[in-house]
């Protein structure tokens, strides 16, 4: 059958810098093969100009498309012309092999067509870094230089292998609500939305929803809700949160990763998936030739390239991680993350380990049972005891919302107080990489804990059906996207792994 006039027209997209590089070097190959002189290799390539070298009868542009290539042009005569940094061209010429060092091929220009010109005395974006605080003054622009896009890359990789993770296992996406009535987390840092305007008139308008409504800090409890159906379900959505926190792991809107297992009875099955996911996720991009993992392990180097070279001068784009190992190659922590079982301890276990710690080495905070975890007691638990990921389990009751289950009698009979049946997830580097639980599943104890913690029955009476019609024992856990991609990246702030960061203070764009 001959394509319609539809279909043929989706063959406008033009190979890309990365796909045109590729053909070229295979033909280059074929021909190495058959022992005959590789034919010169045509092309067009569209890109924006990093950078541009002029000299007396030639300039040198490295034109980048944000393929993961970028391309060398060699511009002869007035081909240069208006060629400068920051601008939008369109290339014909020829890939050849490169006299110069740094790149196998450039592109011999035989017509140039500037599309969108650029001051580049005015262009923000200098070829050399610039720090991270400067490029998140121009996020908009922050995508043209290696760095963010590099990263941008490697976000959209891992997303996908997150979500063929969850298909191979059969878990549903669910996209849940990003309005909501309920609080999940009940630590009230909820933004609520003004619903209704004053009017000119006395009148105001009635409010849009009969309830107070805010954004949601996190998806779980409607998670539940077809998790109870389906199965397994997760999501990847947005999340809100108006915690002042100024810190390198915080922001005011981020993406979380939320998944909720239907028929799991312990904590230890629960933390066998969420283990199982990680690690499987990590091979995906270690182990596999796919397209998206090869680029991702290419773009992974280059992020750690650069963080190299700029850690010789000030701050530039790359800040890491403040512990990360200057020795170990890109991919080093993530093997051995794929590799190595994950360390399980209990909170009672871990503050008695804390404390011995506190008493050679002192901690800021001294670490006391019943107390949250510090972020310093956090990464020396990750990071300097385990030297891996380590899940931290049964934490006291008080410290946590309302929907979790008690914990199991061997974690409760150790501990001085109630606690319940929930982990937190470290990882080196990071503290806190995801948390989760097991969910009081049983009616009567539920609305008992509701009660305690202040919350209205008929608000959450949706919620409490799910355990009224074919109630079962279920867990599931939530990670913050952006600290997933900072610690794959080494990128050491989750303020530059997002296209528009949003904190406390900042909102621009
Ligand atoms: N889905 C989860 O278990 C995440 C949890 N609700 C949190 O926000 O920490």
């Amino acid at each position: 059958m001959r394509p319609t006039r539809a279909l043929s027209r989706a063959n406008a997209l033009t190979p890309t810098v990365r796909a045109a590089l590729a053909s070229a070097s295979a033909q280059a190959d074929a021909a190495a093969d058959a022992a005959s002189a590789p034919g010169p290799s045509e092309t067009t390539v569209n890109g924006w100009v990093r950078s541009v070298r002029a000299h007396k009868n030639v300039a040198f542009a490295e034109v980048d498309d944000g393929s993961g290539a970028s391309v060398q042009a060699v511009l002869k005569g007035g081909t240069a012309d208006g060629i400068t940094l920051g601008a939008s061209v369109r290339l014909r010429g020829t890939l050849l092999p490169s006299r110069g060092r740094g790149q196998a091929l450039e592109l011999q220009v035989a017509e140039a067509a500037v599309l969108g010109p650029s001051d580049p005395d005015a262009y923000p974006i200098q070829k050399k870094a610039l720090p991270a605080p400067v490029l998140r003054e121009h996020a908009h622009l922050r995508f043209r230089t290696t760095q963010t896009a590099a990263v941008m890359r490697v976000r959209d990789a891992l997303a996908r292998d997150w979500h063929d993770w969850f298909e191979d296992h059969e878990f549903v996406h669910v996209h849940t609500p990003v309005l909501t009535s309920s609080d999940c987390e009940g630590a009230g840092e909820v933004f609520t939305i003004a619903q209704s305007l004053p009017g000119p008139t006395a009148d105001a308008p009635p409010p849009f929803f009969p309830r107070p409504t805010n954004l949601s800090v996190s998806g779980q409890l409607h998670l539940e809700a077809p998790t109870h159906a389906l199965g397994r379900a997760y999501t990847l959505s947005p999340a809100f949160r108006a915690e002042p926190s100024m810190t390198s792991r915080h922001l005011a809107e981020f993406y979380m990763l939320e998944a909720e297992v239907a028929f799991v009875d312990e904590l230890g099955g629960l933390l066998d998936v969420a283990e199982a996911a990680f690690r499987g996720v990590l091979s995906r991009l270690l182990a596999y030739d796919s397209r998206r993992a090869v680029r991702a392990r290419a773009d992974l180097t280059r992020i750690a390239e650069l963080a190299a070279v700029e850690g010789e001068g000030e701050g530039g784009e790359g800040e890491r991680h403040a512990d990360a190992d200057a020795d170990a190659g890109p991919l080093d922590h993530l093997l051995a993350a794929a590799t190595t079982p994950f360390a399980r301890i209990t909170y009672t276990d871990a503050v008695a380990l804390l404390a011995d710690e506190h008493a050679a080495v002192p901690f800021a905070h001294a670490p006391t049972w019943g107390d949250g975890l510090s972020s310093e007691h956090e990464k020396w638990l990750a990071g300097t005891h385990f030297n891996g990921p380590v899940f931290v389990t049964d934490y006291p009751a008080p410290l946590k919302p309302f929907y979790m289950l008690p914990s199991g009698p061997e974690a409760a009979s150790a501990a001085p107080g109630p606690t319940v049946a929930c982990f937190d997830l470290l990882f080196p580097g990071i503290g806190e990489m995801a948390g989760g639980s097991m969910r009081e599943h049983r009616l009567d104890e539920l609305r008992a804990r509701m009660a305690e913690h202040g919350l209205s029955e008929a608000e959450y009476d949706w919620y409490l059906d799910l355990r009224r019609f074919g109630s079962v024992a279920h867990g599931g856990w939530g990670m913050g996207w952006e600290r997933w991609v900072c610690w794959v990246t080494g990128v050491g702030n989750v303020r530059d792994v997002v296209a528009f960061p949003r904190w406390a203070g900042s909102c621009r764009f």
